[in-house]
């Protein structure tokens, strides 16, 4: 970009989690070593998402509820970029917002943590009965479908309250995404990696999105620029199946895309919430038709009965 400096400083709407905080400073830091027309900083909002720990997730006003009001603060011109967790953000577009960036995606797998000291290291380890925390459909019914003799059970808050209760004894093991423990400094808690075919991340699992208002170009351009291809292409395509999907679709959603030398292979599942039906479909094709082949890889799914949990 060019270097005569503008004056702008670019605010970048965050969550106050420390998970949101670390993601909107690690986005600051990447702008700034992109360019040095702007000075970058950030406007911490308080969410619904955070403040109501006494729900699932699920009852909260559902989807958006973490992405919806530093939206909000975009459009209302209070800040001019918004952060999310890919996997928060829903695929309905919103009026006068535009997903301009997408930059490096970290490793995107779930992992298994046990309580401090305890000696499992991996899901067959566990024995029947023990309770495993997670509120999230698509890795329960995952984990059903393979050990059904395991509870699953709701668990609330964000990563370090969630390791709390862990570690309290309100579980044997609760199950969070690796990326969000690695940018927290916890990946020393990580007692196994669980990986396709057991569990299928979640669509965008591990990738920041980055919105702006659709007529900002400057902001446009620089997110642009801090925009990894090959991130985009996957996170395209992930999200493409995850739309095609949700005509009216609550069922547990599994993704695994991988784009390597601009061709893309993705195998996606979709699964009963109780684990007991899952059905698996898989594509390959060029980068360039990122959306296409998610749009066709949910069609697969669909033709091949997965409209039955649907
Ligand atoms: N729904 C909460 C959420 N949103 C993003 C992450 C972690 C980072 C990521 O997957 O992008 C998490 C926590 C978790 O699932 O363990």
């Amino acid at each position: 970009m060019n270097s005569s400096t503008s004056g702008r400083t670019i605010r970048i709407a965050t969550r106050q989690s420390q998970l949101a905080l670390w993601q909107a400073n690690h986005i600051a830091d990447l702008l700034r070593q992109e360019t040095d027309q702007f000075k970058v900083e950030l406007v911490p909002l308080s969410t619904i998402g955070d403040r109501d720990r006494s729900e699932p997730l699920r009852n909260m006003g559902g989807q958006g509820v973490f992405t919806r009001e530093v939206q909000r603060a975009v459009l209302d011109q209070s800040a001019d970029i918004a952060v999310h967790s890919l996997k928060d953000l829903p695929t309905d577009t919103v009026d006068g917002l535009a997903l301009a960036g997408v930059p490096e995606r970290a490793p995107r797998f779930d992992a298994l943590l046990m309580p401090h000291g305890a000696e499992v290291t991996g899901l067959d380890e566990l024995p029947e009965k023990a309770r495993v925390g997670t509120g999230s459909p698509r890795r329960q019914a995952q984990i059903l479908a393979q050990y059904p003799t395991l509870e699953l059970c709701e668990i609330r808050g964000n990563v370090e309250t969630r390791i709390r209760k862990l570690d309290e004894g309100e579980f044997d093991a609760v199950i969070l995404a690796e990326a969000g423990l690695r940018r927290l400094g916890l990946e020393d808690r990580i007692g196994a990696i669980l990986r396709p075919p057991v569990m299928y991340p979640a669509v965008g699992q591990a990738a920041l999105g980055l919105e702006c208002r659709d007529d900002d170009e400057q902001v446009i351009e620089l997110l642009q620029s801090v925009t990894d291809d090959k991130a985009l292409a996957e996170v395209t395509c992930e999200r493409a199946c995850l739309a095609t999907l949700r005509a009216g679709c609550h069922a547990p959603v599994g993704i695994h895309c991988v784009v390597e030398n601009d061709q893309i292979e993705a195998t996606a599942v979709v699964l009963s919430p109780d684990g007991r039906e899952r059905f698996e479909a898989a594509i390959t094709g060029t980068s360039d038709d990122a959306l296409s082949l998610g749009q066709q890889l949910a069609e697969t799914l669909i033709a091949g009965g997965a409209e039955k949990v649907l």
